[in-house]
């Protein structure tokens, strides 16, 4: 039997839990300092066993997921290092900045037992184990930072438990990570957030700009309902990267008001021309929740039962979903269905079927 223990049953804690729960010989151990956390954890199920101990949820572990706000986990890999662990114990976390964490880890002595940093490339805005789901990893990147005292054995181990995630391991080096993360994750948050603002000051006066907000406002904005705490520690945490990161920034800013002032349209057009070339090689396919190889987008027009009508039709021609989503693009109505199928034959015949009625893509 193998034991996982997992500090911070939140939105991935739990969700690490619930990937792991039920599949043969892992038992799931839950750790928080509360009780009220606990009894909740053991309720929703998410584990085999929780405790508010912080020893005892590490004695029997042979992987431990640290998964606190990332201000949280030097403090706890600190206590871990000094507790008497399992030979051999693998402990990693899952904090969204390496390098502080990973070279706080390697001045640690951690005697017979193995740290190797981790960052899954996956979330949401929402918190909490409430929020947990075991398709979060799904399709994801997870990103690894073992260092060079770690046996490849040991690293193999955790990729080969972290199959149960269904996520594409992917090793990189600490601070290499942190500068990426900075730009593809932490200035869109502080970005997002400061629009958010903005806009707030204006709906104070003229509540139709809440109302008016669409697509364009909704997709580039989703990430600033995220949790606060968590944010503030891998803003602060992340400190020389974000900064150095906002600072060009402005200069992007300024170039923008030039063009604008100065009146130059071509000068517009070539930074949209720039920023959709790269923004479309993106591989959407790989990211977020319940993408599968073989999604089809359909523009689902707004009408009842229309979701019923494509079901119907496929099913009448035997054609297996696997999945289906709708991505609110549009206030208040369904815009894109996601049609998420096992095997590309299934998706072509689909296609084939759908696409004299509906505007359907790949
Ligand atoms: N949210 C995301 O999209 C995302 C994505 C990748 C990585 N991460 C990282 O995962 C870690 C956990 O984030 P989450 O989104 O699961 O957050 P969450 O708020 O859902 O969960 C945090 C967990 O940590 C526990 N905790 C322990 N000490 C705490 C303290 N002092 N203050 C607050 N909570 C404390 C909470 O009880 C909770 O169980 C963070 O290090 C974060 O940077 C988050
Ligand atoms: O999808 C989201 O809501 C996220 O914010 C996920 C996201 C990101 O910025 O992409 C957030 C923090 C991470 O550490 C990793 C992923």
């Amino acid at each position: 039997m193998t034991t996982i223990t997992i500090y911070g049953v939140g939105l991935m804690g739990g969700s690490l839990a619930l990937c792991f729960r039920g599949k043969p010989d892992l038992r799931v151990v839950g750790h928080s300092h509360s009780e009220a956390s606990v009894k909740k954890y053991k309720e929703r199920g998410v584990v085999d066993y929780a405790t508010t101990s912080f020893e005892e949820a590490a004695a029997e572990a042979d992987f431990i997921f640290v998964c606190v706000p990332v201000g949280m986990v030097e403090d706890y890999l600190n206590r871990l290092s000094k507790l008497p662990l399992k030979p051999g114990c693998v402990i990693t976390d899952v904090g969204s900045t390496k390098a502080s964490i990973c070279r706080a880890a390697d001045a640690m002595d951690w005697g017979s037992s193995y740290f190797i940093g981790g960052h899954p490339m996956a979330g949401s805005e929402r918190s909490g184990v409430e929020a947990a789901t075991p398709l979060l990893y799904e399709n994801a990147f997870y990103v690894l930072t073992p260092g060079k005292h770690v046996p490849e054995s040991v690293y193999e181990s955790l990729v080969d438990l972290l199959r149960y995630t269904r996520a594409q391991i992917v090793r990189v080096e600490a601070s290499q990570h942190d500068d990426i993360v900075g730009a593809i994750s932490h200035l869109p948050h502080i970005i997002a957030v400061a629009l958010v603002n903005q806009v707030a000051k204006y709906n104070e006066s003229d509540p139709l700009y809440q109302n008016l907000a669409a697509g364009g406002f909704r997709d580039i904005t989703r990430i600033a309902a995220s949790e606060p705490v968590i944010w503030r520690d891998i803003l602060l945490n992340n400190r020389e990267v974000v900064l150095r990161l906002l600072s060009e920034w402005k200069g992007q800013m300024e170039s923008f008001t030039a063009l604008v002032e100065s009146g130059s349209g071509e000068g517009i057009e070539e930074q949209f021309r720039q920023s959709r070339e790269f923004r479309n090689q993106i591989p959407e396919r790989r990211k977020g929740v319940l993408t599968s190889l073989f999604d089809l987008y359909v523009d689902v027009p707004d009408h009842p039962g229309i979701i019923g009508e494509i079901t119907t039709s496929l099913g009448n021609e035997r054609i297996n979903l696997s999945n289906i989503q709708i991505i609110e693009n549009r206030a208040d109505v369904p815009g894109i269905l996601r049609l998420s199928f096992r095997n590309e034959e299934d998706m072509d015949r689909a296609a084939k079927l759908l696409k004299p009625e509906y505007h359907v893509h790949a």
